[in-house]
C-alpha cells in the first residue's frame, strides 16, 4: 500500500521555484530517501509533506486521505512526525523531558508521557543519559533526542531530515542500525539524507530532486548511475567524461 502520496506538489517564494511540479510516494513498511544537490527544494518538499508550508499547487494524501493544507499538530495526530535539519532541543530541560514532549501528542499524564519517554530514549541510545540537560549534549546525541522527539508521537510515517549530517564515520555506523530497528518495529521512514553510503545502506526505493524538480527515483543501486543524476551533482557533461575515464583506464 502506498502510504503517502506526494502529488505534482508547487513551491514558489515570491520569483523563485523552489519546487516544481514534483511528485513522490512512499510505500507502507520502506524506507524511502530523497536526495540531490544543494537548493533543490528537500527541505521545501518535506515542509509541505509535514503542513510547515502550503504548496501552490499539488496535493498530499496519507493513508487515503487528502491531507493538504491541513495543520502540522493534526498531520502529527494521524502519525506524520518529522525531525528538523537544525536540531532545536529545549536547552534547559533533561533529555527525559525532551523527549516527553512528543509522548504528550497521546497522553495528558505528565508520568505516563515520561515513562514513554524513557522507552524511547533507550531505542535511541540515550537510555544513560535520561538526567542530562539536552545543552550538554554532543552533536551525535543532539540528533539521537531529535530523532527520539519525533518518536515518542509514536509515529506511522517519519520523515528524517539529514539525520546523519555532522556525525563522524563511527557516529554513522552506529544510527544506520537505529533507524533500520525503527522500520522493523513498523514505522515507515522518508529520510532526506546527503550521505550516499547511508542511502545505498538503508533505502529501498530513492528519489532526486534538482532545482524543485523530481529528476529520477528508483532503487538506490540505479539511480545513482542515471545520468541525469550524475549532471546534476557534478555539472553538465560529466555522465560522458566519467564513461570516457573509465574507458581510457580500462
Ligand atoms: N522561506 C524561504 N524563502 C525564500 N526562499 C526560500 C525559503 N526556503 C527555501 N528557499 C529557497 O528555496 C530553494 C530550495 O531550498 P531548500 O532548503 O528546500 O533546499 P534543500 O534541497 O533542502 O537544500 P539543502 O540540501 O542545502 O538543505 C533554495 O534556493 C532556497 O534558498
Amino acid at each position: 500500500m502506498t502510504m503517502l502520496k506526494a502529488h505534482n506538489l508547487t513551491k514558489r517564494f515570491s520569483g523563485l521555484l523552489a519546487v516544481d511540479d514534483a511528485t513522490i510516494d512512499v510505500a507502507e513498511g520502506s524506507i524511502t530517501g530523497l536526495i540531490g544537490p544543494n537548493g533543490a527544494g528537500k527541505t521545501t518538499l518535506f515542509a509541505m509533506i509535514a503542513g510547515f508550508l502550503n504548496p501552490n499547487a499539488g496535493t498530499v494524501t496519507f493513508q487515503n486521505e487528502d491531507i493538504t493544507g491541513e495543520k502540522p499538530h493534526l498531520r502529527a495526530r494521524r502519525g506524520l512526525a518529522r525531525t528538523f535539519q537544525i536540531v532545536q532541543p529545549f536547552a534547559g530541560l533533561d533529555v527525559r523531558d525532551n523527549i516527553a514532549v512528543g509522548a504528550f501528542l497521546h497522553t495528558k499524564d505528565p508520568a505516563e508521557a515520561r515513562c514513554l519517554a524513557t522507552l524511547t530514549a533507550e531505542k535511541v541510545g540515550l537510555g544513560h543519559e535520561l538526567d542530562k540537560l539536552a545543552s550538554g549534549l554532543t552533536i551525535a546525541g543532539r540528533k539521537r533526542l531529535e530523532l527520539a522527539r519525533a518518536l515518542a508521537t509514536k509515529p506511522k510515517l517519519l520523515l528524517l531530515d539529514e539525520v546523519l549530517a555532522g556525525l563522524n564515520p563511527s557516529e554513522i555506523r552506529d544510527v544506520l542500525p537505529i533507524i533500520r530497528q525503527i522500520r522493523e518495529e513498523g514505522v515507515t521512514i522518508l529520510m532526506i539524507e546527503h550521505i550516499m553510503q547511508a542511502v545505498m545502506n538503508l533505502c529501498d526505493t530513492v528519489y532526486v530532486l534538482s532545482q524543485g524538480k523530481m529528476i529520477a527515483s528508483g532503487e538506490p543501486r540505479l539511480v545513482c548511475t542515471d545520468t541525469a543524476v550524475i549532471e546534476a551533482y557534478l555539472g553538465h557533461g560529466a555522465a560522458a567524461r566519467i564513461k570516457a575515464e573509465g574507458a581510457a583506464h580500462a
